[in-house]
């Protein structure tokens, strides 16, 4: 090792040396020349070889995608072994800063056994033109430097592997964004559906997801097969979608869900307001505009549109007469802006156009009530899977009473516990009853106030069952009593006499 680094070491020093000569002593018309020949005999000398990745490449002069990769890369490895760092403000974020190699700092590492080297490098341009940007001649570049004997792995493998560790640290490291769809009118009245986003800070973690654990951790598999699942898809001819349905009451944390799932997957959520699209030909177009790596989410499915495809057209007679009653002309007014997305049109966007989009992409559609949609639209291939968010669990509470309280074990668990099975309480409301609302409250007086809203939910439930049971039992009886009056009234019929 320490006869790699003085070979290396002397190498370098000679190539420095001869750099800076030509720089100093050799006229420019044929310094270029001279380095040409200088590159030929470091070649023939060196048993070294060097890449450059160069930060500004192509016609255009574009920052290099590679460059970038190679960067993150290198600032996860770098932070810890050079001794020389950089440290600057972090793209997405004011109060984040990231720590660089800093210029002419190196550092190797070794890669299944092979050591490799990496500098950091800026030269500057020498022309005295002036440039609108501070530091426009400024050219950074990283040079990799490894064995000639290693070339076949480190073109074949390590490259890559710096590549695709970069771009995924890179893709963890950005600021996630929410966007929502809204409606512009535009000069012509022409209603156009529009993306704009905000940065999406949602704290919701699979973590602190309150459901069955068993449940919780088939959906995080499922979800982890799917980010891993590029050639897998390629290889069934699948596009690498998929599609899950979140059904259950309100405040069982369908919406929560979205955002540990975005969280989990490092994935941008596009929030589809159905209801400000006005017809199909818009559905398709911002559903084409999503990027890759993300989430599509259409909530309550079963309210946002009439989806069961039987829309009513008027005929143009009933139409123009309409026309003359103001009250309905501005019905029909408002009717026309309503938006024309139809059952068919929204499983055509699915099925079809969007699934050609190249990416990784995810849909999410929540709903209360499982039996109000279409069965078209639950089939399995459309929605590959279907999570149910029920009323909240022991399991699911002890969830909560760790992220509301901090606690893992209490006397009152217990008690909790018993009046859980017995009644339906969503995650939503034990999570309020349980939070603290006053100084004064600690982890018991707040798990007294969770188990007196239990017993009087309890409490209630039992009446409203007992009612219902009462109801029934009513209508029952007045059947029968139909029924037999029925029966009756046929035999008098027939046999004309009363028994
Ligand atoms: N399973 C859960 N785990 C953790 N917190 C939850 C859970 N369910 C609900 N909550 C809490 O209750 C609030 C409401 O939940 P959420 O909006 O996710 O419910 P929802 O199922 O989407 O309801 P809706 O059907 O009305 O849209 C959340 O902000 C969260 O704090
Ligand atoms: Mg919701």
């Amino acid at each position: 090792m320490g006869s790699e680094w003085s070979i290396l070491g002397t190498f370098t020093a000679t190539i420095m040396i001869a750099y800076t000569v030509i720089d100093k002593f050799v006229p420019t018309h044929i310094r270029s020349y001279a380095l040409i020949y200088v590159h030929k005999l470091i070649g023939f000398l060196s048993p070294y070889i060097h890449i450059t990745f160069p930060e500004f490449s192509g016609e255009r002069l574009q920052r290099s995608e590679l460059f970038t990769a190679i960067q993150t890369y290198l600032i996860q490895n770098s932070s810890q072994r050079a001794r020389k760092l950089k440290a600057e403000p972090a793209n997405d974020s004011h109060n984040k800063f990231l720590l660089s190699m800093d210029d002419n700092e190196e550092i190797t590492e070794t890669f299944q056994g092979v050591k490799v080297w990496w500098v950091s490098n800026k030269t500057m341009n020498k022309s005295q033109s002036i440039s609108f940007y501070p530091s426009s001649d400024e050219k950074r570049f990283y040079t990799l430097t490894f064995h000639k004997r290693h070339r076949d792995l480190i073109a074949s493998s390590y490259i890559t592997h710096v590549l695709e560790q970069g771009k995924s640290l890179k893709l963890k490291n950005r600021q996630l964004k929410l966007y929502t769809n809204s409606c512009h009118t535009s000069w012509g009245g022409y209603r156009k559906s529009k993306w704009s986003h905000v940065v999406f800070e949602h704290p919701a973690r699979f973590e602190t997801l309150a459901m069955d654990k068993k449940a919780k951790e088939e959906i995080i598999d499922d979800l982890d097969t799917f980010q891993n699942g590029k050639e897998y898809y390629k290889k069934i001819g699948k596009a690498w979608k998929r599609g899950y349905l979140l059904y259950g009451p309100p405040g069982t944390g369908k919406s929560t869900m979205i955002a540990a799932m975005a969280n989990f997957m490092y994935y941008d959520v596009y929030d589809l307001e159905l209801t400000a699209v006005k017809d199909n030909t818009q559905l398709r177009t911002l559903l084409i505009e999503t990027t890759s790596k993300s989430i599509i989410v259409i909530e309550d499915i079963d309210c946002s549109l009439d989806l069961t495809g039987k829309r009513v057209v008027k005929k143009g007679k009933e139409k123009s007469e309409d026309a003359k009653d103001p009250v309905k002309k501005t019905e029909q007014e408002e009717n026309n802006n309503e938006s024309k997305v139809t059952l068919s049109g929204l499983l055509n966007c699915i099925d079809g156009i969007w699934s050609g989009c190249a990416g990784e992409r995810i849909i999410v559609f929540t709903t209360n009530y499982l039996d109000k949609l279409d069965p078209a639209l639950i089939r399995s291939g459309r929605m590959d899977k279907k999570i149910e968010l029920s009323y909240c669990c022991y399991e699911a509470f002890k969830v909560l009473a760790k992220n509301y309280l901090d606690v893992d074990h209490h006397d009152l668990f217990h008690d909790v516990e018993g009046l859980l099975e017995k009644t339906n309480m969503t995650p939503a409301d034990v999570a309020e009853n349980m939070m603290p609302k006053s100084k004064g409250d600690n982890v018991e007086t707040c798990l007294k106030k969770l188990i007196e809203s239990l017993e009087k939910a309890k409490k209630k439930q039992e009446e409203e069952a007992r009612k219902k049971e009462e109801e029934e039992k009513e209508q029952l009886a007045m059947e029968e009593a139909k029924e037999s009056d029925e029966k009756a009234g046929k035999e008098v019929k027939e046999n004309g006499f009363v028994h």
